[in-house]
């Protein structure tokens, strides 16, 4: 499968590089990133710490989709709108990765998916899509006498919040205890807040350092709680799981999947 790293320079770019490098059935048939970008003419493996790869980083994204059977794209959501236009035209798979999408973005996505082969998640790691289930089911079997309190941590520079895995785990409690997450969501609390409202998902989001991505869904009843937590130590494995949704979604129909459909969950 000839793969495309959009926003090649990026921290996810470059990882996405080395998995595409490092994988079986898949070869990087072009690295793009943004017109003026310093990395552009620069050998996509060398600047993802490998061997040159013969694949010099270019602005020129038509031509490169033109030529490949897929793009991995973790990059911002105005790029990734753009990139589901020129994927639905090539008719190729998009596996999109980036966060911080509004519900216009998610309704653009969706119009491309009826020709290209979609594949978004906020996050492409086992262990959280098994989390999602995991807080469905006890979402579910618990009911609104626990509440439910979302907290997460990330690097330093990450510029969207709360992170797009806390908000797949909040849809996940919220679509096991029968609600719409819109309704019960609160992402910022200060001053007098007045006492917490029975059924709302809270999120709280810290950022600093390095970290690569921390993630906990407490439960917390009268007496007792419950937390499922997540830690991810190497933003390698978002792009083995993106090099993994990209093979699976090859051979499909057009459509909008999610990692969850990968793994078979
Ligand atoms: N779903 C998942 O499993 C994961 C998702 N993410 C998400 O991926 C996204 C990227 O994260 P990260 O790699 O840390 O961010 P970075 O800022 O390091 O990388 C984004 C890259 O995309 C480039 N870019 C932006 N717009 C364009 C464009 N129009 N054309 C080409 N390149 C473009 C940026 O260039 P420039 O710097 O010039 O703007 C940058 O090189 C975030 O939304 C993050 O939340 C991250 C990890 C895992
Ligand atoms: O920006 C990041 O770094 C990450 N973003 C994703 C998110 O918003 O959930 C996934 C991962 O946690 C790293």
């Amino acid at each position: 499968m000839r793969l495309v790293v959009v926003g090649a320079d990026g921290r996810m770019g470059r990882m996405l590089i080395r998995a595409v490098a490092q994988s079986e059935g898949c070869t990087l048939s072009a690295a793009i990133e943004r017109e003026g970008s310093p990395a552009l003419g620069q050998d996509a493996g060398l600047l993802a710490g490998l061997q040159p790869l013969d694949v010099p980083v270019t602005d020129d994204a038509l031509a490169a989709f033109a030529a490949a059977d897929g793009v991995l794209d973790f990059t911002a959501p105005a790029a990734t709108v753009a990139f589901a236009e020129l994927a639905a035209q090539a008719r190729i798979v998009h596996v999109v990765g980036t966060t911080g999408l509004s519900e216009d973005d998610f309704a653009k996505l969706k119009a491309a998916s009826y020709h290209a082969r979609i594949v978004q998640s906020g996050n492409m790691s086992l262990g959280i899509n098994l989390m999602a289930e995991l807080v469905r089911r006890v979402a579910k079997a618990l009911g609104d006498e626990f509440d439910i309190e979302i907290s997460e941590m990330h690097h330093r520079m990450k510029v969207d919040a709360p992170s797009g895995t806390a908000l797949m785990l909040g849809e996940a409690a919220a679509e096991g205890r029968g609600v719409d997450l819109k309704t019960v969501r609160v992402s910022t609390r200060d001053g007098h807040t007045g006492a917490r409202r029975p059924g709302d998902i809270g999120f709280a989001t810290l950022r600093g350092g390095s970290v690569v991505g921390d993630h906990s869904v407490i439960f917390a009843g009268t007496g007792e709680s419950l937390t499922i937590s997540h830690h991810a130590a190497d933003r390698g494995l978002f792009a083995t799981g993106a090099v993994k949704a990209a093979l699976w979604a090859h051979p499909k129909p057009p459509g909008l999947y999610t990692m969850a459909d990968v793994l078979g969950l």
